[in-house]
């Protein structure tokens, strides 16, 4: 375990939130990065200090494919039991993750009583409370009655406010990833050679015709989690309670952007686009988020426009994924086919875009003509 300067943590003692300089190196063996892990918490929290090491059990959470998550059951003086969740930030995650402004989101969504409570920060890590809840997979998500409790939490989740620049960040970030994807180098040779197979300035001509035109769909710029998949999804069922967890990704951006990226979860890590909502399950998704209270209640214009949104706006999460997929190819450590992601997704955004561009030129097309201007698309 390391000390990291202290100045990484300060900032966060007014908010009631702990804070330890250590760090600890994910590549160790479990057994090691376990003993480290007492240490922590003994360090964090003080009424543990004392604590004996076997009133600690340190379990690897199954899951993510970023970070390493670690539950801590601790049996305390007075018999009682707690568990936390320790997160440890994966290697060389730096350059794909902005850490401080994930910091930043935990603070403000965390309090808005989102996700697990958010109780400490270390040198390379978070510390949660730990969730009693189902991790979703991508076919529970498609199920409609849990489709529509992550519509209505993700209705509620956009209307978080955070403080600082609202600018959406989709493009700024596609435009971060692809200027570090389209200069790797891999030592692997046969990576190399298919890497080489890749056209940039075909992505790059797609990237600036995609932004083109979602640019006109005017879609609404609210606070985004952009990363919803499956397993950022718990839900408890007995308690009727939805956490969306892992704000390694949030930030400003468009409400369009986040459901078609939702929606391109559905196909789960294998991308079995196959699973992709239709337009009958868009639509009640689409209910529930516009209107949860009374979904039945949505105009059909509205449902439109936001069909027509997020489905053009699941092109740009293909070419976002496929782009950090080759950055990760090339600096994670973690046993993943990030190349054959890149060409899962890619392949996808090109059998899709002819549809899913044409929808938006339409639309904009029979708004002009019509003079009709639905309230979510405005001609610019
Ligand atoms: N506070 C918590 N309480 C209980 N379980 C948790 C908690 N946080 C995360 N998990 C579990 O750990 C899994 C991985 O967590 P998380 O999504 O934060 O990791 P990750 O590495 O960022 O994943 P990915 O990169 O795939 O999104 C979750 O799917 C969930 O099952």
């Amino acid at each position: 375990m390391e000390v990291a300067e202290q100045k990484e943590c300060q900032g966060y003692a007014s908010l009631n939130i702990l804070s330890s300089p250590l760090t600890i190196d994910p590549s160790l063996p479990l057994p090691h990065i376990k003993n480290h892990i007492v240490e922590l918490c003994k360090n964090m929290f003080k009424d543990w200090s004392k604590l004996d090491d076997s009133c600690f059990l340190v379990e690897r959470i199954s899951g993510g494919i970023t970070n390493l998550l670690l539950k801590v059951s601790v049996k305390e003086e007075n018999c009682v039991d707690v568990s936390i969740a320790i997160r440890l930030f994966g290697l060389n995650t730096d350059s794909i993750i902005d850490r401080q402004r994930e910091l930043q989101a935990t603070k403000y969504i965390s309090a808005a009583g989102f996700g697990a409570t958010w109780l400490g920060v270390f040198g390379n890590g978070m510390v949660h409370s730990f969730i009693i809840a189902n991790t979703l997979t991508p076919s529970d998500m498609r199920e409609p009655k849990q489709a529509a409790k992550i519509a209505k939490q993700l209705q509620r989740f956009h209307q978080v406010e955070i403080p600082g620049s609202k600018e959406p960040q989709l493009w700024n970030e596609i435009r971060k990833f692809f200027e570090q994807a389209s200069v790797l180098e891999f030592d692997d040779i046969k990576k190399q050679k298919i890497y080489e197979t890749i056209s940039f300035a075909k992505v790059h001509d797609e990237i600036v015709e995609l932004k083109e035109v979602t640019d006109r769909l005017n879609s609404p710029v609210v606070y985004a989690h952009n990363d919803l998949l499956s397993g950022n999804v718990m839900i408890n069922n007995e308690q009727d309670k939805v956490y969306l967890i892992d704000y390694e990704y949030a930030s400003y951006n468009y409400r369009g952007y986040d459901i078609g990226n939702h929606f391109a979860e559905y196909a789960g890590f294998d991308c079995d686009y196959t699973f992709y909502p239709n337009r009958n399950e868009q639509y009640h998704f689409f209910r529930h988020y516009l209107q949860p209270e009374r979904p039945n209640e949505v105009a059909r214009e509205d449902l439109e426009t936001l069909y027509v949104e997020a489905n053009a706006y699941a092109l740009a999460s293909h070419i976002f994924w496929a782009l950090w997929a080759l950055i990760q190819a090339k600096l994670s450590p973690i046993d993943f086919d990030y190349l054959g992601y890149f060409f899962l997704r890619y392949k996808e955004y090109k059998r899709q875009k002819d549809k899913y561009l044409l929808l938006p030129r339409s639309y904009i097309a029979g708004c002009k003509i019509n003079g009709n201007i639905h309230s979510g698309i405005k001609l610019v």
